[in-house]
């Protein structure tokens, strides 16, 4: 049995421009079906509105989806009321991508840290031993060093050191990361993004990372799926994916990443041009049609392409597979 099974999933936002207009929709997620086993690390890459943080937040229960369903460990959570959700509470939490603001600046990273064990009922002496493993456990060493300071005194990479310690600190089973590198610097992402791959192996834990920037999943990921404007284009295994990527969008993902070969400095890249489509209003068909430079008249422009499997465990939602 699959730890998460996600078939359908939808998440509508209405909007209203004025009083007498009808209500439409931002269909930031527009159908979402994949399952994820116990241990795997999942990368979701997508340009910004791609509606990656829509889909985690959802799975979380931290929006309420349209339709579709999300099963968790078996039990159907979808449309659980939030007094049945704690079990669901505990057993997840999210890394966010904001150090500077996810942190409450009025509190110590001790309090932080005890937060979510308090909530849990945890006695203060197992609070204290937990906290110190956890500080430990991210490398914010000697940890009594670290107890009584508050957010600002710390540095980016620190704060989201405590980030991480905060979201592992109860052995949750799902963790959804949400870009939780992408406001640090450069030169320390890789040892964050290595970091959580340690403690995720170490703790059997099931991460969904969610990026823009397909570089950074090379560090953790297992699987990747490739969400454009609301849908899912491509998925499978990392590997595969980034050794032959199929969708004419992931095909321009890859190419858009720097390449470490000098001599291919100068290579055209076919990074398509144009802007990422309104989810108010997709264009039909493929929504990634108008900017396809193989985009088929008459077919891509008006029919929509479900995902299949032309690989094993490789899917992709493009006419140019499903004749
Ligand atoms: N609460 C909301 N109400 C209305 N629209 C929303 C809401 N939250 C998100 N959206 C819209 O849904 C779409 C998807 O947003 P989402 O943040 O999920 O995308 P994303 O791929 O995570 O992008 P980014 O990387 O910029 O965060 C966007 O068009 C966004 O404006």
């Amino acid at each position: 049995m699959s730890l998460l099974e996600v078939k359908e999933l939808k998440t509508w936002f209405p909007v209203k421009r004025g009083l007498f207009s009808p209500v439409r929709y931002v269909k930031a997620v527009d159908g979402v079906s994949f399952s994820m086993e116990k241990g795997e690390v999942l990368a979701v890459i997508g340009e910004s509105g791609s509606g990656k943080t829509t889909l985690g937040r959802t799975i979380l229960r931290l929006i309420k989806p349209t339709s579709g369903r999300i099963v968790f460990e078996g039990k159907d959570v979808t449309y659980l009321p939030e007094s049945e959700l704690r079990w669901y509470r505990f057993s997840t939490a999210m890394v966010f991508q904001d150090p500077f603001s996810s942190l409450n600046p009025y509190h110590t990273v001790q309090y932080i840290l005890e937060e979510p064990l308090i909530l849990r009922g945890v006695d203060p002496k197992e609070r204290y031993e937990f906290v110190i493993k956890a500080l430990e456990e991210v490398k914010l060493v000697p940890p009594e060093d670290f107890l009584r300071k508050y957010p600002h005194m710390l540095s980016g990479g620190q704060r989201q050191r405590v980030g991480i310690a905060r979201a592992l600190i109860t052995r949750p089973k799902f963790i959804v990361a949400d870009e939780p590198v992408s406001m640090l610097d450069v030169s320390i992402r890789a040892e964050i993004l290595s970091l959580m791959r340690s403690l995720q192996t170490k703790y059997g834990i099931t991460m969904m990372y969610i990026t823009h920037d397909i570089a950074t999943a090379k560090y953790l990921s297992d699987k990747i799926l490739v969400m454009y404007a609301g849908k899912v284009v491509e998925y499978g295994r990392f590997r595969d994916v980034i050794k032959e990527p199929l969708h004419p969008y992931t095909q321009a993902l890859i190419e858009a990443l720097p390449d470490p070969d000098p001599s291919n400095r100068f290579k055209v890249r076919k990074v398509p041009p144009g802007e990422p489509p309104s989810l108010l209003n997709p264009p039909s068909g493929c929504r990634f049609h108008p900017r396809c430079p193989y985009a088929i008249k008459g077919k891509c422009d008006k029919e929509e392409p479900k995902l299949i499997e032309v690989k094993s465990g490789h899917y992709v939602a493009c006419w140019l597979y499903n004749k």
